[in-house]
């Protein structure tokens, strides 16, 4: 019979005190869910003399992670230190040791989630990384269980906070990249290497967790197309509001016959389009399930509370199954072979703002560079930006493929027609 639980936490930065303050201020919830008390037992820090942003007895930390993945008593892991290589060592050993582990680390499972899946099945142990993904948005227990009954055909999600953060305050407040990602550093939404956020890393590593789930398949992060949002500018969310889109940094996961596309890239949605709202730090997943339909999942996709909201409760569900004596039965092995859709099988629209000749016949020419591709415009705007003979034009095609689009950017760039391509981005269509 489990009478009590002793947990281990490795890591108190932003999301560990946030774990630490849910465990400390929940005890009476806890104790009510899963039947027994639930302490913390051991913290691993890099710095013993740190300030943290919870109250913590100096004496339950520690510098060793010995003493907590090799702890007699610690029966749950929790691992909130981040980054690849070490992450995957202690929690290896933790699991080794038969703890069960819980992580917040995409970066580890998006590489590494095979291999620490099947150690924790061989120990009897779970496994859990509800956080890895959205925050505090349930979404892998929602694929696992919820729509598990279902055939899951489309998945569209903003899975970064911070770019979301970032291209909100851009637009809405008319406020700089640099300025809107120092605030989002500070506010514990940002990585601590802000590069993985701001050029679409960590929404691929989170895109390759989903669709490994939702389409059943081993998808690896080499298998997601990845494009960031560094080199938006102002003038291109001026003109996307002037077209009637939001620009989002989007993560696009659909399978059609078998074969499944990935991506991650800013996109401009229609108005209307349920990913449109969502705001700030604020992330959403759009599913649809061919019996289902559509679903959507909305929620706080970083920081300190919401994201221990799904550590904890990754918690509650390990102490149930202790008490069940059902502990590393849940993981399902991938049903089907991947099969990656070709350039040619990838359909889009596409935005462009270009700078051109401002001459007689610039324009026809390139509208011909379209037109002998087969892809008409379905939107268009042009006006003069200077006095040395440079015009500004926008547009968005029809749908099209992305092999057919990528020869239009070629042959557009090789025109003498084109001075810049100043930028180029996918047009989502609905919903
Ligand atoms: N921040 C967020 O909103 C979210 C984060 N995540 C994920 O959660 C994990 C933690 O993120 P976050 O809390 O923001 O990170 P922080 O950088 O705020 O915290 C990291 C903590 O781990 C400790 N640490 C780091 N490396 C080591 C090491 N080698 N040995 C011992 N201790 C170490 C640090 O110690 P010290 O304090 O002494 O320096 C610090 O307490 C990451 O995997 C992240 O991707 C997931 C969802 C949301
Ligand atoms: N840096 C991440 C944190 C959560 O995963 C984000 O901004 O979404």
């Amino acid at each position: 019979m489990v009478e009590n639980v002793s947990v281990g936490l490795l890591g108190l930065g932003t999301v560990g005190s946030g774990v630490v303050r849910m465990v400390e201020g929940h005890q009476e919830e806890l104790l009510h869910r899963v039947g027994c008390p639930v302490y913390i037992e051991k913290v691993l820090v890099q710095n013993l003399e740190k300030e943290r942003a919870c109250v913590i007895k100096p004496e339950l930390l520690t510098s060793s992670a010995e003493d907590v993945v090799n702890h007699p008593d610690i029966d749950v892991v929790i691992e909130v230190i981040g980054g690849i290589e070490q992450a995957r060592e202690y929690i290896l050993q933790a699991l080794n040791n038969k703890k069960h582990v819980i992580t917040a680390n995409k970066d580890l499972m998006a590489l590494h989630g095979a291999e620490l899946l099947s150690t924790a099945e061989k120990n009897g142990c779970d496994l859990f990384y509800e956080a890895s993904v959205a925050g505090g948005i349930p979404i892998i227990r929602t694929l696992v269980d919820g729509l598990a009954s279902d055939r899951i055909t489309k998945m569209m999600g903003i899975v970064n906070g911070t770019t979301n953060y970032i291209l909100t305050k851009m637009d809405k407040q008319n406020l700089t990249f640099e300025e809107v990602l120092k605030e989002a550093q500070e506010l514990g939404y940002a990585e601590s290497d802000p590069t993985s956020d701001v050029e679409g890393i960590d929404a691929a590593r989170k895109m390759a967790i989903l669709a490994s789930l939702g389409f059943s398949m081993n998808i690896h992060l080499d298998d997601v197309e990845v494009k960031g949002i560094s080199n938006i500018t102002s003038e291109d969310l001026e003109y996307a509001r002037q077209f009637g889109y939001s620009m989002k940094l989007i993560g696009n996961a659909r399978k059609d016959g078998g074969k499944v596309e990935v991506s991650v890239e800013p996109t401009l949605l229609p108005d209307t389009h349920p990913l449109a709202s969502v705001q700030n730090e604020n992330n959403a997943v759009y599913i649809y399930g061919e019996a289902v339909g559509e679903t959507m999942f909305f929620g706080p996709g970083a920081g300190q509370l919401p994201t221990a909201t799904s550590i904890v409760s990754d918690l509650v569900a390990v102490v149930r199954n202790m008490r069940l004596g059902v502990n590393g039965k849940s993981v399902v092995a991938p049903q089907f072979e991947k099969q990656l859709k070709q350039a040619e099988e990838i359909e889009g629209k596409y935005f462009y703002r270009l700078h051109v000749k401002d001459e007689a016949g610039t324009f026809s020419a390139l509208t011909s560079v379209f037109a002998e591709n087969q892809v008409s415009l379905e939107k268009l705007l042009q006006k003069p930006v200077d006095e040395d003979g440079v015009a500004e034009v926008v547009l968005v095609t029809h749908t099209t493929t992305k092999h057919q689009n990528e020869q239009i950017y070629q042959q557009l760039r090789d025109t003498g027609i084109v001075k810049v391509i100043k930028s180029h981005y996918r047009v989502e269509g609905g919903a």
